[in-house]
């Protein structure tokens, strides 16, 4: 017996696609982290569970808007409300499979309902919506350095630091700790950002529930809005959009926030194989 699955990425944020239209696999938090784990399992950052929203509790209520719901998990099987590059690689799996053609689609994500758009030469757009940028001093550590950090949430928790060098956040393998402790009580995901030039950075980041990855689809979204604060520029205010190239180790992102607030990130999404889960293996995986 076997689960079929597919192995995907967007700027090499990775992850294992699990087909489940009408949410019959139990697709337990030790189950995700088998999967996820890059020596025992297939490896991924992530797993995006494919599901009719009609068929999944948390989604019944987009429906009406949204055939399809991104179930998000964790590499350690936690959930999170949203995935930027994960999206974008659902709606390429969503066109891969016949179920989406080029141009809009609806996704129903924990976050709520995202607009993206397939275009032709490759890239895919996502209507992120907009930031909340929660008041309050937060700082993030890396050994015995310490930064101020801008609390940012896209749906979920973004602490964004600004350094000099990138390499100052070091090897990044245990998340950064933050300061107030009772800042994320639901932990979160620490970007640190260089600048490149105008309009322009580099970040790396520490993801919640994967550790160090090479691209976050929300963390640049949070990037980009923290950066267009401190230079100023505020889209809702001026009436200007503001657009950031935001680098990631695995590529690059652009990130447009609009006078209404709304904030598309364009990026790509790539398929990379497909295959066949042995229901043995996982079963015994997660004993
Ligand atoms: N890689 C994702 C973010 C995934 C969720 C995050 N780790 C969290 O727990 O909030 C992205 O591309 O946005």
């Amino acid at each position: 017996m076997s689960i079929p699955f597919l192995k995907g990425h967007g700027t090499e944020n990775d992850f294992v696609i699990v087909p489940d239209p009408d949410n019959a696999l139990d697709l337990t938090p030790a189950a995700v982290a088998a999967l996820c784990d890059r020596r025992a399992g297939i490896g991924a950052d992530g797993v995006l569970h494919v599901v009719r929203s009609a068929a999944h509790p948390e989604a019944e209520g987009m429906a009406a808007d949204a055939e399809w719901f991104m179930d998000y998990r964790n590499g350690d099987g936690s959930i999170a409300e949203m995935c930027g590059n994960g999206v974008r690689v659902f709606a390429r799996y969503l066109q891969h499979a016949g179920h989406a053609t080029e141009g809009d689609l609806a996704v129903a994500t924990r976050g709520g309902v995202k607009t993206v758009h397939i275009a032709k030469d490759g890239d895919i757009t996502v209507g992120m919506g907009s930031a909340r940028l929660p008041e309050g001093d937060v700082t993030v550590s890396v050994g015995d350095r310490t930064w101020p950090a801008r609390n940012v949430n896209m749906g979920n928790p973004h602490a964004v630091a600004f350094v000099e060098d990138l390499a100052d956040a070091g090897d990044l393998y245990s998340p950064p700790p933050f300061s107030p402790p009772s800042a994320y009580p639901e932990g979160v995901n620490v970007e640190f950002v260089a600048d490149l030039g105008p309009r322009h950075v580099a970040m790396r980041v520490h993801e919640r529930g994967s550790g160090e990855t090479r691209s976050c689809g929300t963390g640049a979204c949070a990037v980009a809005v923290a950066t267009a604060r401190r230079d100023g520029a505020d889209p809702t205010v001026t009436g200007a959009p503001a657009t950031y190239t935001v680098d990631v180790p695995g590529g690059r992102l652009v990130i447009t926030e609009r006078p209404d607030g709304e904030i598309e990130m364009t990026g790509p999404a790539v398929i990379v194989a497909t295959g066949e889960i042995s229901t043995e293996w996982l079963e015994n995986a997660v004993r």
